[in-house]
């Protein structure tokens, strides 16, 4: 067990070549943390620099500005503006705020007319450049997490469209542009965001300059320090559950933001389709369930229904009100997921 985070290039991945290497080395990350980072990722640094220029440009307007897009208007696409307080990650508000974004579809799209959660057209703030670079990056990044995913394939032995085949071809994609304040938090926030798993299948992270991003390791919380050039990347609780528990979706959490300046995050959560049934691999022993060491005391292997079953239990954990509100109106008979 090493203290600090492998950094692994992913450019064969991504432009087929030879990907014995990046395989090797995510089987290791996967089985060691569950966090590496990667490089060789083909975000260009450029807009990268763009979006963090105009995130900044956002969060630095009045909170009444920002809050002419909120995320009680997204209704069930669950997108728009929260401010510093307004998500529970673990039953605490984490002292933060965001920008909920995704996957950009129109109102006529069959799923958006039908009501699904999390899908339909993001509320775009009013500024200009904003909406060309969300989108841009978005679609970057996704290049980034099939490639990973074909990765994660070879590292387990299964041919590299495993995951696309089954559940990627139409992959559910939600973006969030965070900022931590550096004014200081009431004392009932403790962290910027509470220990958590993400719930999908991969996490890739940007974080600007500041720090404060940190892993559980069974020997202990360690700092996954901004790397440049680098994107964080983490699996969530679906790569688990298939893995039955071989690679763990590991808990993290971000310390309270005292540095003095604002820090910038932008996770793009990279999931199963919303309808798919999230199955176990064939052949992969299961390892022994975690459950009563894990943040929200559920197993990840225990649940029934899709994955938009599980989304939905979780973020209406998070966002209770607006989570109450959406469950009543459009979701069939939530499946517990404990
Ligand atoms: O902002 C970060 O560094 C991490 C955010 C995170 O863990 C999440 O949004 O799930
Ligand atoms: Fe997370």
């Amino acid at each position: 067990m090493t203290d600090s985070l492998p950094i692994i290039d992913i450019q064969p991945l991504l432009e087929g070549g030879d990907a014995s290497a990046p395989a090797a080395q995510i089987r290791a990350a996967c089985r060691a943390h569950g966090f590496f980072y990667i490089r060789g990722h083909g975000v260009e640094a450029a807009l990268i620099a763009e979006l963090e220029r105009l995130s900044r440009a956002f969060f630095a307007q009045p909170e009444a500005w920002k809050l002419q897009w909120p995320m009680s208007a997204g209704g069930p696409a669950w997108r728009g503006y929260f401010k510093a307080g307004g998500e529970l990650t673990s039953g605490l508000p984490d002292w933060k705020e965001g920008l909920y974004l995704g996957s950009e579809l129109a109102p006529e799209h069959a799923l958006v007319r039908a009501g699904t959660p999390l899908h339909g057209p993001n509320l775009w703030p009013d500024l200009p450049g904003l909406k060309e670079a969300v989108l841009a990056y978005i679609e970057a990044v996704s290049r980034a997490a099939h490639a990973l995913l074909r990765g994660i394939a070879l590292s387990l032995e299964l041919p590299a469209d495993y995951f696309d085949a089954r559940y990627t071809a139409d992959p559910l994609i939600l973006f969030r542009i965070f900022n931590y304040p550096s004014r200081p938090a009431p004392s009932v926030a403790q962290w910027g965001v509470g220990e958590h798993t993400d719930y999908g299948l991969l996490t890739l992270l940007y974080q600007d300059p500041t720090g404060g991003l940190q892993v559980k390791t069974p020997a202990g919380w360690i700092e996954a320090p901004p790397v440049p050039g680098t994107l964080v990347c983490n699996i969530g609780d679906m790569l688990d559950r298939m893995t039955r528990g071989y690679y763990r979706s590991t808990p993290h959490r971000v310390r309270l933001n005292s540095s003095g300046r604002d820090r910038l995050s932008f996770p793009l959560f990279f999931d199963p389709n919303f309808a798919a049934r999230v199955q176990p691999i064939e052949g992969i022993p299961a390892a022994a369930d975690d459950r009563a060491s894990r943040w929200d005391g559920a197993s990840v292997h225990a649940f029934e229904g899709s994955y938009g079953d599980y989304l939905m239990a979780k973020v209406g954990k998070v966002f209770p009100e607006l989570g109450q509100a959406v469950l009543a109106g459009t979701v069939p008979p939530s499946i517990p997921v404990v």
